[in-house]
């Protein structure tokens, strides 16, 4: 079966619409369980009007990826569950939202404890330190808001020049018909 990388950034991994994850799992936890959260915490940035998302499962190992460097997700909103397995080390890092300067960021790190979920803004920057042993999994949803990310691109910061896609594509809609095509985003970084 061919399989896509989970994201541009991570080598290893599996994207879960490729398993036919979305519908019976991804999208109901979205909209039962996660919404409401993200309604209260994030209002600013798309949290209470999320309407699609790209899921996937990111792995570490000694032999291939070790760690993820500072990035911000094509995101309004993430969740990051730790699914294990054993591993040492691979701690969680944050930083400022993306607009402030690299060298005035200050950083925190995170000790992702295994079966524990993060929420975190899309836009505040981020990045996974080295395992030193074993196998890092961890499932990340990145939630997005056709409402917010129509506006500006979260990754070009710039309006959004559509083609049409199948799917959630990039997240981004022609604002017309309600039932109007998903389209995604002709720059796309995922
Ligand atoms: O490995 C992690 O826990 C971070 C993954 C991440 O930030 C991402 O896929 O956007
Ligand atoms: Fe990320």
């Amino acid at each position: 079966m061919p399989k896509g990388r989970p994201n541009t950034m991570n080598n290893y991994g599996v994207l879960l619409n490729e398993l036919g994850f979305d519908e019976t799992f991804v999208t109901p936890l979205r909209e039962r369980f996660l919404q409401p959260l993200t309604s209260l915490l994030y209002p600013d940035c798309g949290g209470g009007c999320l309407d699609s998302h790209k899921a996937f499962v990111v792995k570490y190992s000694m032999q291939e990826d070790l760690d993820l460097s500072c990035h911000y997700d094509n995101a309004e909103v993430t969740l990051n569950v730790c699914l294990g397995k054993d591993f040492t080390d691979g701690s969680l890092y944050f930083s400022d939202m993306k607009q402030v300067p690299d060298n005035q960021r200050r950083y925190t790190e995170v000790k992702h404890v295994v079966t524990q979920g993060l929420l975190h803004r899309g836009q505040q920057t981020h990045g996974a330190l080295p395992i030193s042993s074993g196998e890092r999994w961890n499932l990340i949803i990145w939630m997005r808001s056709a409402a917010v990310r129509n506006q500006i691109c979260p990754m070009c910061d710039r309006e959004p020049e559509l083609v049409q896609t199948v799917g959630f594509g990039d997240g981004f809609t022609q604002e017309k018909a309600a039932n109007s095509p998903k389209m995604v985003e002709v720059c796309a970084i995922t």
